[in-house]
């Protein structure tokens, strides 16, 4: 097996002998200088595990944070990546079998909280070459016109897709040619309605449902500008900057709501599969056993009897995170935000732009880990930690969970798992240029069911422009 080229500094950062040691906590002195203590009693729990999990020094400790992995011995190598470890015992949980016929390892397992009622983990639910097929679709197949990421509005991507582009130059077939910005840089400034490049910005939004469908279809969803101030870049430059793919439904940053006028995209048939797998392989009836779902189904009865064979995934997105900056070298303004020390991360939020509230959302991590956090209805409850490894799946439903507020304040330096690396047979296939990429990235493709079962939204959906 080749050894991980950069986990041994990842993990360094553990050691206070260590130079990598030494210098995280030069740069955390300097910073305290700065540091405004006053607003740390305001803070929510929510807000104070996330600080306490970004922090860069001293290195957060995990002891409190769930890590299944460390209950599989078949998961050891991939544990000791990064130096990063939680425990498998920190929260109360239960075990319950999986229900799936074609599972070959019959020792994985799915794991439920009485405290979070509606919240599934299943650890190594996605077995290493479907990690691999799942990631290369998320960057060649899903990351590309004519499905939306979060850098067209500002760029006029390369047809074939950034990607395809990328391993085009990788392979000496292309030059690293400029993308052009798709506004003028000279023009006039114009309300820009769309995300910067950068992390991704959430603003609560209305609770989508059956009642105010109609009202929310065909409120105006005005396409976002382009950034006035976005220069041209090399396409591995904008690489590293890819964060959103959508998936099916067509998801409307500015609203934070679907524009249905804009139709559904299809849906990878594979990744349908791997979906409906996941919830088909739970017992929903021992997930929801003593009948306490912590929450109001609305309408209808819970209709968790249905999901494992009307699970029908049609919206979703492909969220990429990288752990550290990109180091290419122009100046320019925007390029100075991306060269901070700041790695991408995910704040508090509730997914409520779906029709259906208490439908299984189902979440798939690839790539290094990183820590989720789930709380309650609000920012004031305690959130969980746990740490998500690459094939994890993490499923949350039922009216409870699905509200629940939750968020990714850490992705885990140097925890690529070993599967990743490029083995003898991949001389031929680019793999080399995956492995690189995901090196400091952590995929998660996150998928639901935006309709409820027996729903039938009309015909004609509004238009929104
Ligand atoms: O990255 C994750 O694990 C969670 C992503 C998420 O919550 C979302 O896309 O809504
Ligand atoms: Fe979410």
């Amino acid at each position: 097996m080749p050894a991980a080229t950069t986990s041994v500094s990842a993990s360094d950062v553990h050691d206070p002998a260590s130079s990598a040691y030494k210098k995280a906590r030069k740069r955390y002195l300097k910073s305290l200088r700065n540091r405004n203590d006053q607003v740390e009693p305001d803070w929510t729990p929510f807000r104070a595990a996330e600080k306490r999990y970004k922090a860069r020094f001293p290195p957060p400790d995990l002891t409190n944070v769930l890590d299944l992995a460390t209950l599989d011995a078949s998961r050891t190598g991939e544990i000791s990546r990064g130096g990063w470890r939680g425990r498998g015992d920190t929260v109360r949980y239960r075990e319950i079998d999986l229900k799936l016929q074609e599972r070959t390892s019959s020792d994985r397992k799915a794991y439920v909280f009485p405290d979070t009622p509606g919240l599934v983990l299943l650890p190594a639910f996605i077995e290493p070459a479907e990690q691999r097929r799942l990631m290369r679709w998320a960057l060649c197949e899903q990351a590309r016109h004519p499905n939306e990421t979060n850098l067209d509005t500002h760029y006029i991507l390369p047809e074939e897709g950034l990607w395809n582009k990328y391993l085009e130059v990788q392979r000496g077939l292309s030059e690293d040619e400029n993308v052009q910005p798709r506004a003028s840089t000279s023009g006039a400034a114009t309300e820009t309605l769309a995300e910067p490049p950068g992390p991704r910005k959430l603003v609560a939004n209305e609770p989508a449902g059956k009642v105010n469908f109609s009202a929310i279809s065909a409120e105006p969803k005005l396409p976002p500008a382009p950034s006035p101030s976005v220069h041209s870049l090399p396409v591995s430059a904008l690489v590293p900057k890819l964060r959103w793919a959508n998936i099916g439904w067509s998801y409307h940053w500015g609203t934070k709501q679907y524009d249905f006028s804009k139709g559904k995209g299809t849906i990878n048939e594979e990744v349908k599969r791997v979906w409906k797998r996941a919830v088909k392989s739970v017992r929903w009836e021992e997930v929801f056993a003593d009948g306490s779902s912590g929450g109001d189904w609305g309408e209808e009865a819970p209709d968790w009897d249905t999901w494992n064979e009307g699970y029908e995934p049609d919206a979703g997105i492909v969220n990429f995170y990288q752990t550290k900056a990109c180091s290419y070298s122009p100046s320019t303004p925007t390029n100075m935000v991306m060269i901070s020390i700041l790695q991408d991360t995910l704040m508090a939020h509730v997914d409520r732009s779906e029709v259906c509230a208490t439908s299984p959302l189902v979440s798939i991590s690839l790539g290094c880990a990183a820590i989720f956090l789930i709380g309650g209805l609000t920012r004031d409850v305690e959130p969980m930690p746990i740490v998500l490894r690459s094939g994890d799946v993490v499923i949350m439903s039922g009216p409870a969970c699905r509200r629940a507020y939750h968020g990714v304040p850490r992705i885990l330096e140097g925890t690529l798992p070993p599967h990743f690396e490029t083995r003898p047979d991949d001389e031929q296939n680019d793999w080399k240029v995956h492995e690189e990429y995901l090196r400091s990235t952590r995929i998660n493709i996150n998928v639901r069911q935006v309709f409820p079962r027996g729903f039938d939204p009309p015909r004609e959906i509004p238009s929104s422009s």
